[in-house]
């Protein structure tokens, strides 16, 4: 009905009606560009107590466009210089988030070979040529298999496109090929190795005994001590994978993105890795 009435109408009126849809490849960039913005700063600050600062200054902008657009002047005045005011009250509130970003935007590795480059189809043929080893993922789960059987705890980075050569630095630097006796006699209670996290870059572990950023914000169970904070800190700043197996439980979490994900069994977790690592 809307649309015949709207074709019916005399042309000028028509499209005077759909001006505001009349937005160019620019406009359509920058509301693109503004949505990954908010996403990686959702990402950053997910479960912390910034999160809610965020939700209010969004909604106290909101307002402040809606009463301008209502043309709402003294309400609209005292928002606007609220906003403008508190911008370097906001640097100094964010201050640690907004380290993070610059860390996570400026230790994004856009040349590995897992990295931005692959996406192309354009240069799938250039992979094929190159001497990327896939992670064996599947030796890395045995090994929490039998880590978790053993009630031996565990942590394991592995490196996707946010290069981690930062907290590297904290280890000890390994260049050994993964095999699954290897991660079981790092781990091993009595190793000179096991404290710590391990990093895995393509398919070789790269460092020992690292210690990562403890998450202290974030509310989790009990149940879970540094090393799984450990976890949840290194894939809240930077895109790695951690795998945890608890010297507790023998319980073996995968945790991405800050989050611990669900599996049904331990097929379905090689199966995520796998697919996280594609
Ligand atoms: N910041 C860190 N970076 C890397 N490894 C860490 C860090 N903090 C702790 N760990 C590792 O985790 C181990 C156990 O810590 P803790 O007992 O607090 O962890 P947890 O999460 O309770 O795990 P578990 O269930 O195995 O006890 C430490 O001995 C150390 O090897």
């Amino acid at each position: 009905m809307l649309l015949i009435f709207l074709l019916h109408l005399p042309k000028p009126y028509f499209l005077d009606a759909f001006k505001f849809l009349d937005f160019s490849f620019l406009d359509i960039l920058d509301i693109a560009l503004v949505a990954i913005l908010l996403y990686y700063v959702y990402k950053l600050i997910r479960g912390t107590a910034a999160i809610n600062i965020f939700l209010g200054i969004a909604i106290v902008y909101l307002i402040w466009k809606l009463t301008v657009a209502l043309k709402m002047e003294l309400l609209s005045d005292i928002l606007g210089k609220f906003l403008g005011g508190g911008f370097i009250a906001l640097i100094i509130v964010f201050q640690q988030e907004i380290r993070k970003f610059l860390l996570m935007v400026g230790s994004t590795n856009f040349t590995t070979k897992k990295g931005f480059l692959k996406r192309f189809k354009l240069l799938s043929n250039m992979r094929k040529n190159d001497d990327f080893i896939s992670t064996d993922v599947d030796s890395i789960i045995d090994a929490c298999e039998e880590m978790a059987s053993t009630k031996t705890g565990a942590l394991i980075i592995i490196q996707r496109n946010n290069n981690l050569d930062l907290v590297k630095q904290t280890g000890d630097k390994m260049n050994a090929e993964i095999n699954k006796a290897l991660f079981t006699s790092i781990f091993y209670k009595n190793s000179p190795l096991h404290d710590g996290a391990l990093i895995i870059e393509d398919n070789f572990i790269t460092a020992t005994r690292v210690i990562l950023p403890v998450e202290k914000d974030i509310i989790i169970p009990a149940r879970f001590g540094l090393r799984h904070r450990a976890a949840l800190g290194i894939t809240m700043r930077s895109d790695a994978l951690a795998l945890a197996v608890s010297e507790e439980t023998g319980q073996i979490s995968y945790i991405k993105d800050g989050e611990f994900i669900l599996y049904k069994d331990i097929n379905h977790l090689k199966d995520l890795i796998k697919e996280d690592l594609d």
